[in-house]
């Protein structure tokens, strides 16, 4: 079976209609139309009936909206606005509290955003909450709670983003890496998306259009990358045939664990139908 890709998923701001009309069609695997940080509160309401409106469309991926908090005066609206109108999942700004998640009994998945040290600090049971998709990691939010200063391999903030994956992965949920400000930045932020990768996240928050193809480059799947799978995969059933369960390949140890690893890489490049070279 297929595993649905996760490698780029676009902030789409609620009170930006031409942005809102683009967002169907730029190739992101999944979309987050925002009511929360990038909507200023004079145009909350105008933002949630654009998302209304933005909800009856067709998208190729699953559509997500981020609420305003828990506790603000928009969060009701935002999340009833949102279900009624037929939302994949809602994305929950600054969980910290792995009960008030549980008490929301939502019917489509949560996503839970990690950007409080407290968030970080209970990650492992938001993670274990049932009805949690994700967790999200907010950075921006989360530096300037922690105080850190600004690090071109975000050394200070390494510890929190390995805990979201560590949360996250626990308990078979999906962690997704933070947004990368500078949308001017290529290369600064294909750097970050291969740090993201190798941190052990499943994709990347994308805040521009142009961020979306090399998230998907660096969190998808290569053509040879799925042919070296396949070849693994070829050995490692020939080995398991012959009664063997360690067997060398390609000059390298290969157990059950590199099969299974190679079995989801290739579901990767199946769903992603080889779109990433
Ligand atoms: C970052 C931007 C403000 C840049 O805007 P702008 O300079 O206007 O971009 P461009 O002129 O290059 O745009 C070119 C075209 O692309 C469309 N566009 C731009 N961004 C998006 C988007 N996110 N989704 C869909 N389409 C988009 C423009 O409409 C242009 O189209 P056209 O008219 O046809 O030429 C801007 O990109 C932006 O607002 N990005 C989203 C910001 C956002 O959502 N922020 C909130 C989420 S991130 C966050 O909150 C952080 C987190 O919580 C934390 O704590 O870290
Ligand atoms: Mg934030």
């Amino acid at each position: 079976m297929n595993a649905r890709p996760w490698r780029s998923v676009l902030y789409v701001p609620g009170d930006k209609p031409r942005a809102l009309e683009k967002a169907r069609t730029l190739g992101a695997d999944a979309v987050i139309l925002d009511l929360e940080d990038a909507v200023a509160p004079e145009h909350k309401e105008a933002a949630r009936e654009n998302v209304r409106s933005a909800l009856g469309a067709r998208w190729p991926g699953p559509v997500l909206v981020r609420v305003n908090g828990l506790g603000s005066e928009w969060e009701h609206a935002d999340r009833e606005t949102a279900l009624r109108a037929g939302v994949d999942g809602l994305v929950l700004p600054k969980v910290e509290d792995p009960r008030t998640v549980r008490d929301l009994h939502l019917r489509v998945p949560l996503w839970a955003m990690i950007e409080t040290p407290l968030g970080v600090l209970r990650a492992p049971e938001i993670a274990a909450v049932p009805g949690v998709a994700g967790l999200l990691v907010g950075a921006n939010d989360l530096a300037r709670a922690l105080r850190t200063r600004p690090h071109p391999e975000r050394a200070p903030l390494l510890a929190a983003l390995s805990a979201v994956v560590l949360a996250a992965r626990a308990h078979g949920k999906l962690p997704l890496d933070a947004v990368y400000n500078d949308v001017r930045d290529p290369a600064g932020f294909t750097r970050e998306c291969e740090q993201g990768r190798s941190l052990g996240f499943a994709g990347k928050t994308v805040i521009h259009p142009d961020q979306i193809g090399p998230a998907n480059l660096a969190f998808g799947v290569t053509g040879p990358q799925a042919e070296d799978a396949r070849a693994l995969l070829d050995a490692w059933q020939q080995a398991r045939a012959q009664g063997k369960s360690v067997v060398a390949h390609q000059g390298a140890l290969i157990e059950q664990m590199h099969a299974d690893e190679a079995q989801e890489l290739l579901g990767l490049w199946e769903a992603t139908q080889g779109g990433v070279g």
